[in-house]
């Protein structure tokens, strides 16, 4: 090539596009520096459907091949949420490349283990101590889900009792030095120790140049904000933020993404296509 013609840049040195971009362009985007990028997903309401009872939830079934085909396809693939990582584990036991983060990151299966966070450890008493109250002083139809570091209140199955167990979980926390995570038709009681999926994605994508967030309730707005704190100080890093729709805190999780999905169906179908821009 003469001289004086500019050179083509690759893919890879390609500058940062700028929000918003249609998914396709974005995903072409992302496809140019795939070992670099991490895709993070929250798993209730995102890669699984709400159900009445926490224990029923499953991921959608296309969902896992699809994650596994990813994670041989970018630097990562990791899913961080609310749940503990045995229950994760439980449910994507087949998936060998796909990194899990349980209770907000205080958990992380690592090296064939769950590691949790120390500062945690010695609040497991006080977390099984407020389960045991919690069953017997809220109304039966309120459901208690213990999680070894953090009891979650469920009133999906009696929303006319939000107020009652917001107030309980208020006192409670109040009583025993807890912190308090609102979210879908659940209040979460944890322990008071500085860890959160903002903190969780700040420290994951130190090494990436691309990353994305699929998340659909209040603690993955923390996720997005780490996002988008990574592009304000790195003018090379791609974040997107995906949303998926939901009657409850969709909207405000909407307004601060970079695109809404209809579902965790849609959050399946929208991967599966995704695959074709890594395969070109
Ligand atoms: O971080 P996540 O993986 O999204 O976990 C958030 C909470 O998810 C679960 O509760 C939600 O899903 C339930 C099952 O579909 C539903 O019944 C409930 O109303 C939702 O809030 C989980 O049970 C909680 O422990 C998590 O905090």
């Amino acid at each position: 090539m003469p001289e004086s013609e500019p050179h083509p840049e690759s893919e890879t040195q390609r500058g940062r596009p700028t929000h918003p971009l249609s998914a396709a362009d974005a995903w072409q985007f992302t496809a140019s520096r795939a070992a670099e990028t991490t895709l993070f997903f929250d798993f209730d309401g995102v890669l699984s459907p709400v159900t009445d009872d926490p224990d029923a939830s499953q991921p959608v079934p296309s969902v896992l091949g699809v994650l596994e085909e990813l994670a041989g396809a970018v630097g990562r693939v990791a899913i961080v949420s609310a749940r503990p990582v045995s229950f994760l584990r439980s449910r994507f036991e087949s998936l060998t490349h796909v990194d899990l983060y349980g209770l907000y990151g205080l958990e992380v299966w690592h090296g064939g283990a769950v590691v949790t966070e120390p500062a945690a450890l010695p609040w497991v008493p006080a977390m099984a101590e407020l389960a045991e109250r919690a069953k017997a002083e809220l109304p039966e139809q309120i459901l208690v889900e213990y999680k070894r570091l953090s009891v979650a209140l469920h009133y999906r199955t009696a929303p006319q009792l939000a107020q009652t167990v917001e107030r309980w979980g208020h006192e409670q926390a109040e009583r025993v030095g807890l912190r308090i995570q609102g979210g879908r038709m659940v209040v979460e009681l944890k322990p008071p120790v500085d860890q959160d999926k903002g903190m969780v994605i700040g420290e994951g994508v130190l090494d990436a140049r691309c990353a994305w967030y699929f998340g659909d309730d209040m603690s993955d707005i923390k996720a997005f904000d780490a996002l988008r704190a990574r592009e304000a100080v790195d003018p090379d890093f791609f974040g997107m933020c995906v949303a998926v729709a939901n009657p409850e805190t969709g909207a405000e999780v909407s307004s601060a993404a970079d695109l809404t999905l209809e579902s965790p169906e849609a959050v399946a179908g929208f991967l599966a296509d995704a695959l074709h821009a890594f395969r070109r």
